[in-house]
């Protein structure tokens, strides 16, 4: 791409000389042979350079184009294998920020854009010409281009400096948008559409200042390189004619010196258009870049072999970065496989976070998760979920149809497979009397199924990966009675399998079957209670 760079700026200096010659020769004598030959040699080079620049266009693509799917596969490796104890602390907002800014990568480096970048250093070849025809035009072109570039900097830096305070009202305005277009029923039911309009108009006027100085600046820039090329023109025209008073220039010279300070000027006129797409890249660039430096989860760590789904908690404590006091300290428990452990606890007790902990969601602040006497923090993440049976207490869903989800850690799993944990999930009742059964499309991320359906389902994937730790958080919650009782015999079934059970609940059908329960009530240290004791407890 440079050697196609130089020798299109070089062919571009044809249709200069040509001016010149057809002005220097061609009118004073009026030999036609001249005008042909001229005329042959431009056309030649003219066809010449589109050839160069049409190879030079083609080789940028196939260097920007990878690019873009290195990043965009980067952006996605990085969102789902940064640890999710760190994910936590970022706003959703700025989680989307991050994956939207491949999209402002893609727009500002394209192939033109680099093509366009690298005409700027190669303007130096027309303004060498320059001063080969005129030292004295050469110093106007050289303090203009100079007077260009210093306005490009200007304009680069600003919109940088602009771009970073504009981020902050975009990510405002943004979660807003979500709020409204998610939230409608919550807008309408309790009237906060004009307290919510009144955010949405503070936040849209910040961002649209923002945004507004951002296009000032990139239209002041563009002026004032106007203004700098018609001085630019002035100058040359003013002085080049003095020159020629002098008889330092003649009238071809001066006309072609006119013209090279014109392209010479060219590249970076163009590059001030470039100033605010590429200032926006580069900072979408650097928050992907921030982003992917935040820690993985362990992937390359030990694989066991078969997992027996034993269990061991070594003084373990929990807490969220930022809260008052731990949610538990000093928990200390061994689940033997097969073993039955019930976490209860009121609200905000840490059920689910303590449910996050085990699948690696969560980190402990201290302890250990001990899995086959190897810390959890030294486990390959992959290969531990694949142990488990996980409903977490919010079930979210792929879009795709019932099947696609159920069927989303265990792609294998064949209709047998498919039939049997959504029996034992109580979901076949809803699927009968649904038209298209498990190809029912779940739509929207299965945001309009009934509460109760979306655990079902939940379940129902949970059962599907066959892991030998079960682990399910309140997996009653807003279940009928129907459903709880198959929720309790699919319990009872687990266990008698042979599976290890961790469950998150309050019910006391749950709590009556447990051989040990884990009281978070109890703070900090909380209390363990072996069957007997959780009988009368229930
Ligand atoms: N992602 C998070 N970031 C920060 N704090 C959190 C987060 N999730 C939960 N918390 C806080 O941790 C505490 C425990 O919450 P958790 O959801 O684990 O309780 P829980 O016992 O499951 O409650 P519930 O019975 O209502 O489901 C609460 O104070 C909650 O506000």
């Amino acid at each position: 791409m440079l050697v196609a760079s130089l020798l299109i700026n070089l062919l571009g200096l044809a249709s200069t000389a040509f001016v010149m010659l057809v002005l220097g020769r061609y009118v004073p004598y009026g030999v036609d042979a001249t005008l042909v030959t001229l005329t042959v040699g431009v056309t030649a080079a003219a066809a010449l350079e589109f050839g160069f620049r049409e190879a030079r266009r083609r080789l940028a693509g196939i260097v920007v184009g990878p690019e873009g799917s290195r990043h965009a596969g980067i952006a996605f490796s990085a969102m789902t294998g940064v640890r999710a104890a760190l994910l936590d602390r970022m706003p959703v907002a700025a989680r989307l920020e991050v994956m939207r800014g491949l999209d402002t990568m893609e727009r500002a480096y394209t192939a033109s854009n680099l093509t366009g970048l690298l005409d700027v250093p190669f303007s130096a070849i027309t303004l060498l010409a320059l001063f080969v025809l005129s030292p004295g035009l050469g110093v106007v072109a050289l303090a203009c281009a100079g007077a260009s570039a210093a306005i490009t900097l200007v304009g680069e830096r600003r919109a940088r400096a602009r771009l970073a305070q504009a981020a902050a009202a975009e990510a405002s305005l943004q979660a807003l948008a979500t709020t409204t277009a998610t939230g409608s029923d919550t807008v309408r039911a309790f009237n906060a559409a004009t307290r919510l309009r009144q955010r949405w108009d503070d936040s849209r006027r910040t961002a649209v200042a923002a945004r507004d100085a951002i296009a000032n600046d990139q239209g002041l820039a563009g002026s004032a390189i106007q203004l700098v090329t018609a001085l630019q023109g002035t100058a040359i025209i003013a002085i080049g004619a003095i020159l020629c008073v002098k008889g330092e220039l003649n009238t071809a010279q001066l006309i072609g010196a006119n013209i090279l300070a014109g392209r010479a000027l060219g590249p970076l006129n163009r590059l001030v258009q470039l100033i605010e797409p590429l200032a926006k890249a580069e900072l979408a660039l650097r928050r992907l870049a921030d982003f992917t430096r935040l820690p993985r989860e362990q992937s390359s760590g030990s694989a066991l072999g078969a997992y027996d789904g034993r269990l061991e908690l070594s003084d373990l404590a929990f807490a969220y970065p930022g809260a008052p006091a731990p949610l538990a300290e000093h928990v200390t428990l061994t689940l033997d496989s097969g073993g039955i452990l019930v976490v209860r606890g009121n609200n905000g007790a840490g059920k689910t976070t303590f449910a996050r902990l085990l699948v690696g969601l969560a980190e402990p602040l201290r302890g250990q998760i001990l899995v086959g006497g190897v810390d959890l923090r030294q486990i390959s993440m992959e290969w531990w979920r694949k142990q488990l049976c996980y409903l977490p207490q919010e079930p979210d869903f792929m879009d795709g149809t019932v099947a696609d989800n159920i069927r989303l850690a265990n792609p294998d799993l064949d209709d047998a497979g498919l039939n049997q944990a959504a029996g034992l999930a109580g979901l076949k009742p809803w699927l009968d009397a649904s038209a298209r059964g498990f190809d029912t499309p779940i739509g929207e991320a299965g945001r309009q199924l009934p509460p109760g359906i979306r655990r079902r389902l939940g379940l129902a994937r949970a059962l599907a990966t066959g892991g030998k730790l079960c682990l399910l958080d309140e997996p009653t919650e807003g279940l009928d009675s129907e459903g709880r009782a198959v929720v309790y015999a699919t319990l009872g079934l687990l266990a008698r399998e042979g599976r290890t059970l961790v469950v998150c609940s309050n019910d006391p059908g749950i709590l009556r079957g447990a051989a040990m329960v884990l009281d978070l009530d109890a703070k900090p240290i909380p209390s363990l209670t072996r069957a007997e004791d959780a009988a009368v407890h229930a």
